[in-house]
């Protein structure tokens, strides 16, 4: 068989995908996402409660629908990020990139020899099916799509190398993160934390890369649609559930919610 389409890859064409935060670490949460339309759906390694083996089931669950995984790691490790790539995820994530050296050692960790240091699973894996793909080691790195997070001031001091390092294809800017390091918790929409992700924009796109962030409230998605961000999270479907909770409650039993509903990080 053919090397498996990436197909959000291929849709970063210029229009801006929407996407939805997977956080519940199950593959029946997944694939009720994945059955909503969102273009992509964020698999996280991060924060979420996600081993490796729930990483493959929620890969397996979203397979049959048209919304495109995107699998976050938990941190730079070569070794976790070649079990990622061997369990079949095309597009990966990686956190906290505040340097240009770090994005290249990310790019060798998902490259074989010689460009790079991915260990061979060959027909351990189902990134090849197994051996069904018999031009997997030559080829795979043409469907894989790598996102950089940069999310801290050191990051965006380092934004304009970041983006130009070859085999990036992607910057993530996290606004949770960034506000936070900047001593702007919980107010991305700060005037200082929006220059910072103007500038991370601006320089993934004068490096000719794809940008996303995650925005949650509908106005910040709206002008980062604007901008012309090409992916954006606009919903972690955690604090979807608890805000459908909380509304429903209120309609019941008025006074009761212990906390606003509003969109949150
Ligand atoms: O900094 C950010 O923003 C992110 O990286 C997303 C966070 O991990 C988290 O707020 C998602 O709920």
């Amino acid at each position: 068989m053919q090397l498996p389409r990436n197909p959000f890859k291929h849709a970063l064409d210029g229009q801006t995908r929407y996407g939805c935060w997977a956080g519940f670490g199950t593959a029946y949460a997944a694939e009720i996402l994945a059955t909503t339309g969102f273009d992509w759906l964020l698999i996280d390694g991060e924060h979420a409660p996600n081993p490796v083996p729930a990483v493959l089931g929620q890969l397996q669950a979203v397979a049959p629908y048209d919304s495109a995984p995107v699998v976050r790691a938990v941190n730079h490790d070569p070794a976790l990020i070649k079990r990622l790539l061997d369990i079949g995820t095309q597009t990966l994530m990686v956190p906290m990139v505040d340097t240009a050296e770090q994005a290249e050692a990310l790019v060798r960790a998902t490259r074989f020899p010689p460009h790079g240091i991915r260990g061979v699973g060959g027909g351990l894996t189902r990134a090849t099916r197994w051996d069904a793909v018999p031009d997997y080691i030559e080829t795979a790195h043409h469907e894989l799509c790598l996102i950089v997070q940069v999310e801290s001031p050191q990051g965006i001091d380092n934004v304009e190398a970041i983006a130009a390092v070859e085999g990036v294809d992607a910057v993530f800017i996290g606004p949770a993160d960034l506000s936070t390091g900047l001593g702007h918790i919980g107010n991305p929409g700060h005037p200082e934390v929006q220059a910072m992700i103007r500038r991370a924009f601006d320089a993934a796109q004068a490096a000719g890369k794809a940008t996303g962030i995650l925005a949650p409230a509908e106005q910040d998605a709206r002008r980062y649609a604007e901008w012309g961000f090409d992916f954006i999270a606009v919903g972690i479907d955690i604090s979807l559930l608890r805000q459908a909770a909380l509304q429903t409650l209120e309609r019941y039993k008025p006074g009761e919610s212990r906390a606003t509903p509003s969109a949150t990080y």
